[in-house]
């Protein structure tokens, strides 16, 4: 825990981090000392000698002033480290975000990610205030008073230390059982509000289909998981903190035998018999105290777990200096294996060249791996073996900043940011003129939804593009690329059918990228994909059939079947009419 703490605080405050501790620590055995020197302050009054309980006095109250500086400094520590969390976590994490490979964020991981970058701060602040101090004192305070225990008596002193491991066991045991259900609570909960999201999502197909009254089961099983967790959690935290409680009570009724016995044999003056089960009495609430925020501390440390793994993910190994390019614009994959999971072969040994102004389409079956590769040539991730090369140069000798300079992607899903129209386009080239934009978007036919919109070019496009058609969404995203005038163009192509609109403005696109950059497609429209100079089809992450449309339909069975195929399917979509 205090690793992932040190880890969340940054290399510039692991000093600042160990000295509160050091401070933590000295305040809470100061504090056992000072407990300590009750016993002979009280044994002497009671015996009524005030000349040695005025020396324990003295001694006392030097000890009070002594935990009083202590417990400022380590305050004082864990409030300027709490506020260099609260002031630096989200840069921190802002850096360590923009360096990690896209094929990171996941949606999963994304969701994990808000959750920690919203209540991160909260709880490291909390960690500080509430749980390090109790927690702290409540362990090693009453340690030190049972070996100052050991001084006065040695059998009293004993009893304690053999209940102490005894304690800790049944804490530790307790505290190790409720993570391990929060573990799972937090697993229900995310499960479940990513059910949620999908629920919501799933408005239109669910209602479509009716299924509106019926609920939806993976959301029902998934709210069902995360109830049965949290009242898992519940049932198992209460008895287990009670156990761990009495585990205390148990040590100081032991501690009261052995006293007694020793009294009635007369090894124990009775006098000092009190003065020991009063300090001892003052080991209970820190010893309870401690159990009672260990749990709370074991949760924490999840969560600093999951805070810290943030900072644990290894950044994309990136070159340090800018290379020229020896082919600029040119494609090229060489024995590429690539799986998302270690030992999956999903892209199997592909290799292809797509000689730079030159328009390639990737076909095959959903699933074949079409998008991965076009994610392997933006290096989401780095591939298993083989080599993806970009420009002339392997992609992972590039600077993240030279090999995102070289490409723009239009992807199926574009997201827009809540801004004006202009300032979506315009993320192509913050620096373009008024002009170019303006030219950018008439060329992806964005012109005709500026006329639609109230403001014209003002416009909002809403969250995430929400005013906005699909379509449309990714007419602008096609201006950007236009605007951006990268080497290599990537194109996801719609899946679902396009309205005759929006096909006319991809496709006048997809004509002028080809004039001006290498242009790679994912393509599933039938005049894209004839309108390539190569065409690379895939079958379960394998190049089968590689050429131009006439050379594939004059030699290879595969394609000419797979063509036959999306011509059927197409050509009742849109006309009804085949197309040769
Ligand atoms: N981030 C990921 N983690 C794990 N598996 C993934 C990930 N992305 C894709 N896959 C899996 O890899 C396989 C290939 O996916 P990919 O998106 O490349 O296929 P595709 O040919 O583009 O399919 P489609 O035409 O349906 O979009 C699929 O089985 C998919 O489930």
């Amino acid at each position: 825990m205090i690793g992932d703490l040190s880890k969340i605080l940054g290399p510039v405050h692991r000093r600042d981090l160990y000295r509160y501790l050091n401070w933590l620590i000295a305040y809470a055995v100061l504090q056992g000392v000072a407990i300590a020197f009750l016993v002979p302050v009280l044994a002497a009054m009671m015996h009524g000698d005030m000349k040695r309980a005025g020396y324990g006095l003295l001694g006392l109250a030097l000890m009070v002033v002594l935990v009083a500086v202590a417990h400022y400094r380590q305050a004082m520590k864990g409030f300027a480290l709490a506020l260099v969390v609260l002031t630096t976590l989200h840069d921190r994490l802002g850096a360590k975000l923009v360096s990690l490979p896209l094929g990171w964020f996941s949606s999963e991981r994304v969701g994990r990610l808000s959750r920690s970058a919203t209540g991160g701060t909260m709880l490291v602040t909390n960690v500080f205030a509430h749980l390090l101090t109790p927690v702290a004192t409540g362990i090693l305070t009453p340690a030190t008073t049972a070996v100052a225990l050991l001084y006065f008596d040695w059998r009293l002193g004993l009893t304690v230390l053999f209940a102490a491991p005894l304690i800790f066991l049944l804490h530790n045991w307790s505290s190790s059982w409720i993570a391990r259900t929060e573990l799972q609570v937090d697993a229900a909960g995310v499960e479940a509000s990513n059910r949620v999201v999908e629920f919501a999502r799933l408005q239109p197909v669910l209602r479509a289909f009716g299924r509106t009254t019926d609920g939806y089961l993976p959301l029902d099983e998934a709210i069902e998981e995360q109830r049965r967790a949290g009242g898992d959690h519940l049932s198992a935290t209460f008895p287990r903190l009670l156990v761990a409680g009495l585990g205390i009570h148990l040590a100081f009724a032991a501690l009261l035998a052995v006293g007694v016995t020793l009294v009635f044999a007369h090894a124990l003056d009775n006098v000092e018999l009190i003065a020991l089960l009063a300090l001892s009495a003052r080991l209970a609430s820190p010893l309870a105290e401690a159990a009672a925020r260990s749990g709370q501390l074991r949760m924490a440390a999840n969560d600093l777990r999951r805070l810290a793994d943030i900072f644990d993910q290894e950044p994309l190994p990136e070159s340090g200096h800018s290379m020229p390019m020896s082919d600029p614009g040119s494609v090229a994959f060489s024995e590429v294996v690539f799986g998302y999971r270690p030992g999956e072969k999903l892209i199997n040994g592909v290799s292809f060249h797509v000689p730079a102004g030159t328009m390639t389409a990737i076909v095959g079956p959903s699933g074949s791996g079409k998008t991965t590769l076009t994610k392997l040539i933006m290096r989401f991730h780095d591939v298993d073996s083989g080599s993806v090369r970009m420009g002339g140069s392997d992609v992972r000798s590039l600077t993240t900043g030279d090999l995102m300079a070289q490409i723009a992607p239009v992807m199926q899903d574009v997201y827009l940011f809540n801004d004006t129209l202009e300032a979506n386009i315009r993320i192509g080239s913050p620096t373009a003129s008024q002009a170019e934009v303006r030219e950018a978007a008439r060329l992806a036919g964005v012109d005709d939804i500026v006329e639609r919109l109230p403001f014209g070019w003002r416009s909002s496009v809403g969250e995430g593009g929400s005013a906005l058609s699909g379509g449309e969404r990714q007419r602008i995203s096609v201006a950007r690329a236009l605007l951006k005038r990268a080497s290599i163009v990537i194109l996801d192509e719609a899946t679902a059918a396009l309205d005759a609109e929006n096909e006319r403005h991809v496709q006048n696109a997809i004509r002028t990228l080809k004039a001006r950059s290498t242009l790679i497609v994912v393509a599933h429209q039938l005049s894209t994909i004839r309108a390539a100079d190569q065409i690379l089809m895939l079958e379960d992450g394998v190049v089968v059939a590689a050429g131009t449309h006439r050379q594939l339909q004059a030699s290879d069975p595969r394609y000419c079947a797979f063509w036959q195929e999306r011509n059927r399917a197409q050509g009742w979509r849109l006309t009804g009419e085949a197309v040769p």
